[in-house]
């Protein structure tokens, strides 16, 4: 079966476009727990702009789908939780200016399709507005969507999974877990505290931006809308799917032995200095994206 496969990737790659089009780094493609003679034949494949196709025509190729998917080496992915308010959109910024990741918050691109008024926008501005979960197949292609738009491999995906469904959901449909999750452990009251002071700080920006001159007035208030959530109402119901829904999913890591806890009631300088720590003991980018 080895050769036949072999002589089909090399007819293959003899006339694939994909295969002739331009190389890049780093490579998309290795062979994990099969010969090495495989080896060179599938670097050809490193445009990261081809993912689809390749994978596509290597389907074709393979007898199984088990054997196309040998062939490609998955991005790296870090979740990233902690009740609203611990910190998770201030902490990730540093990450990718660290570490180099891409930032994907959920939450955020559940914003986008909102303002992007598409079919589904205003189902979710409802979730949004009673702190529930918006069904795990719409956020699970939002972020398998933009994981394939980036050409980074390495992901921080912040806000994701909040419950059981969308971790079986990501896990089934991405079909990648998580190298580990950053937990943001933040007591109630101080989570409270920090959303409401989250929501007083952009009141005061529209007061500000109320008293300019309409033309500014108007600049302004696009930046600087009020989040619909962050009001006493919400953020009590929010709390409420935190506690009952995402700390599971949390605990559920945690038993695989895959959670790195922050104390994130410290300062934001403290934060980041354990986060830091954490990032600098992953394994080397040249070992990223294993298909373990
Ligand atoms: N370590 C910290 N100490 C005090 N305030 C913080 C800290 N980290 C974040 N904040 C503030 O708390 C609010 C919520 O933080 P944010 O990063 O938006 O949380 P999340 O993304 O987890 O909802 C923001 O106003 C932010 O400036
Ligand atoms: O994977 C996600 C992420 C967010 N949300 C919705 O978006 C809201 C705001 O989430 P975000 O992560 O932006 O803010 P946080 O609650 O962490 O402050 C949540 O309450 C949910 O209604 C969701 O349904 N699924």
């Amino acid at each position: 079966m080895a050769t036949f496969f072999v002589s089909r990737l090399k007819s293959e790659r003899d006339t694939s476009p994909i295969a002739s089009g331009p190389q890049e780094t780093p490579p998309m493609y290795e062979l994990n727990g099969l010969s090495g003679e495989w080896l060179p034949l599938l670097l050809t494949y490193t445009n990261p702009k081809h993912l689809n196709s390749v994978t596509k025509s290597i389907t074709g190729m393979a007898k199984t789908e088990m054997e196309a998917k040998l062939f490609y080496r998955k991005p790296l992915v870090v979740f990233v939780l902690g009740g609203p308010g611990s910190g998770k959109g201030t902490q990730c910024p540093k990450i990718v200016e660290h570490f180099g990741f891409r930032h994907l918050c959920a939450g955020d691109l559940l914003q986008a399709e909102i303002e992007s008024e598409s079919e589904n926008g205003k189902m979710i501005q409802n979730f949004k507005k009673e702190g529930k979960i918006v069904p795990s197949e719409i956020t699970v292609k939002l972020l398998q969507q933009a994981m394939q738009q980036s050409d980074n491999k390495r992901f921080i995906i912040d806000g994701f999974p909040r419950n059981e469904e969308n971790r079986a959901a990501f896990e089934n449909i991405v079909r990648i877990k998580p190298e580990f999750v950053l937990f943001f452990d933040c007591p109630e009251e101080e989570l409270t505290k920090r959303i409401l002071n989250r929501n007083q700080v952009t009141l005061l920006h529209i007061l500000v931006a109320e008293s300019l001159p309409m033309h500014l007035f108007t600049t302004f208030s696009v930046f600087l809308k009020g989040r619909v959530d962050d009001n006493i109402e919400t953020i009590g119901k929010r709390l409420k799917v935190y506690f009952e829904t995402t700390l599971p999913v949390i605990n559920y890591y945690n038993s695989k032995g895959k959670v790195q806890k922050i104390d994130a009631q410290r300062s934001i300088k403290e934060v980041f200095e354990d986060v830091k720590s954490v990032f600098a003991k992953l394994r080397p980018v040249a070992r990223v994206g294993s298909t373990k």
